[in-house]
């Protein structure tokens, strides 16, 4: 089956297409230096002297650096670009120039990934997805980095980094580790929520093209005239949401690890190009002052029936990478890359990301990461000079500011606007948690209990009791199906032991 698909889809076919657009050898062989390099045969390279040839000292050597970290989350991923097309004005609330006008469209990078996996990992695991688009506008480019679920795990970032380690591999065995994960799970409980999509049937997505994208943050917004608004951008799958069961990934993910990234490949190449609406809640700073609630909690959903969706615009994408380094794994998404108008958010989450990934970037890339042809922005003048691979400041302007040699000067925005100053405390969304599963059909219920004792059945048995505790304070009926279906294996593994016992 698998073998009968791989011969008809466009991205088993990618090189023979390529064959038929060129028709001849695009040019002479040459060495990185452009030497012509001569391969005559297999054994040019024998009883000659390996220190001359150029060509394959080359290529062992470039072979050898031809990695570059991957990221420490989300380095599994598919990419692709398109545009944005404004559809409805919002300049009531934000200024930023890209959204200033009904039809205007701006040229957009997405990168979709899974959390989890490293790179190369199974596109069908039970995961939160990562829907990151950069937005190549005139002011520079805007970073939307954001989650296929509309809340996060956590609240307070000091917990990030061991939240990460906690689900990545066990450093003893190098393995997944179900007890480190619902340790972690159980002494955070602010987490549920979370896990109510991640083991819901949000947690796996049939491919990129049929998963919604939540900025889950609630950012602060600013128009021309100085006034804030406050909101959290959704976008909705044109092609609706669809997902996978737990049984149908496994078979999915054992014939193909790379479905995502080809479902995504084929569409775009066969002109089927997804596309998303892009909506925001909207609240003014009146509402964020009469919640109940901290509206910039990242465990929380902002109620839809309080806070409508307000259209924005279509996202398309069109074009496959061409190189998929080049423009997938070398893409720096940055939720500190922000354009006037659009002043980020003002929870400490929100914060501690505008550094964590600066440093990721310089870390994975270099110091001039801005400079790779994918990261680059329309236009950009800056004091930095030098590094490695500087292709930015390559000219004869002033290298320090102030200066009266006509440097690049800044400008003044009259509304800029200050992130508003907020006090947090810790989150605790378990109404949230059982809202979400009183919400949910009964086939979704079973779905989502099966994967709960899926994963927990794996830990030991004090972590299932810890998490039933938090179960019973969520739901009761969630608490003792879960129970039910934990009990129900440990009784099963009983009774084969037992049948092994008195077998032999
Ligand atoms: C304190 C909290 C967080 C920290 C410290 C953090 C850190 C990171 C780091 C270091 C990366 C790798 C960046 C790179 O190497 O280019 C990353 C990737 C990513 N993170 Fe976070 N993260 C946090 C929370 C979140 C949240 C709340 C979201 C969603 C709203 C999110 C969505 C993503 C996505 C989508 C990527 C992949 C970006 C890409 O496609 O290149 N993260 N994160």
């Amino acid at each position: 089956e698998a073998v009968d698909k791989y011969y008809e889809d466009l991205a088993s076919q990618q090189t023979v297409k390529f064959a038929e657009k060129t028709g001849t050898p695009i040019g002479i062989l040459t060495t990185s230096n452009g030497a012509p390099v001569e391969y005559r045969d297999a054994n040019v390279s024998l009883n000659r002297r390996i220190i001359t040839n150029e060509f394959l000292l080359e290529t062992l050597t470039h072979l050898n650096r031809q990695r570059i970290p991957e990221r420490v989350v989300h380095a599994n991923a598919a990419g692709a670009s398109g545009y944005f097309e404004v559809t409805h004005d919002i300049t009531d609330i934000c200024k930023a120039k890209f959204l200033n006008q009904i039809n205007k469209k701006t040229p957009v990078a997405v990168r979709f990934s899974t959390t989890i996996p490293n790179i190369g990992g199974s596109d069908t695991t039970r995961d939160g997805r990562g829907f990151a688009v950069k937005f190549y506008t005139e002011d520079g480019n805007f970073d939307l980095v954001g989650l296929s679920f509309p809340v996060f795990s956590i609240k307070d970032p000091l917990f990030f980094p061991t939240f990460a380690n906690a689900q990545g591999r066990n450093p003893a065995t190098f393995l997944t580790d179900d007890n480190m994960r619902w340790d972690f799970f159980t002494l955070r409980p602010e987490i549920f929520h979370f896990l109510m999509y991640r083991f819901g049937d949000e947690g796996i997505p049939d491919g990129y093209r049929h998963m919604p994208g939540f900025s889950i943050h609630t950012y602060q917004v600013i128009n021309e005239h100085g006034n804030y608004s406050f909101v959290r951008f959704h976008l909705v799958s044109n092609q609706g949401f669809k997902y996978l069961t737990s049984a149908e990934a496994t078979r999915i993910g054992g014939l193909d690890p790379d479905y995502a990234i080809r479902d995504l490949y084929n569409a775009i190449a066969n002109g089927d190009y997804p596309s998303w609406q892009l909506y925001v809640q909207v609240l003014s700073l009146e509402d964020v002052k009469r919640a109940d609630f901290d509206v910039f909690d990242t465990t929380r959903i902002l109620p839809l029936d309080k806070y409508p969706l307000r259209p924005v615009g279509q996202l398309v994408l069109n074009k496959n990478p061409v190189n998929y380094f080049a423009e997938v794994e070398q893409i720096a998404m940055c939720p500190n890359h922000l354009v006037p108008g659009i002043l980020g958010a003002p929870d400490q989450l929100f914060q501690s990301r505008r550094l964590s990934y600066r440093d990721a970037q310089l870390y994975r890339l270099g110091a001039n990461f801005q400079n790779i042809p994918i990261n680059c922005p329309f236009r950009s003048f800056t004091y930095n000079i030098n590094g490695l691979f500087n292709l930015e400041k390559t000219d004869d302007s002033p290298s320090y500011y102030p200066n009266t040699y006509n440097g690049p000067v800044p400008y003044v925005d009259v509304n800029k606007g200050e992130l508003i100053e907020i006090v947090q405390d810790s989150s605790l969304s378990f109404d949230q948690a059982a809202r979400h599963y009183d919400n949910l059909t009964e086939g979704a219920r079973e779905r989502l209990i099966g994967n709960f004792v899926d994963s927990l059945g794996k830990a030991s048995i004090n972590l299932q009791e810890r998490a039933l505790k938090w179960f019973r304070l969520i739901h009761e009926e969630l608490a003792e199906r879960v129970e039910h279906g934990l009990l129900y294996n440990r009784n099963k593994q009983q009774r084969s032991v037992d049948h092994g016992w008195g077998y032999r």
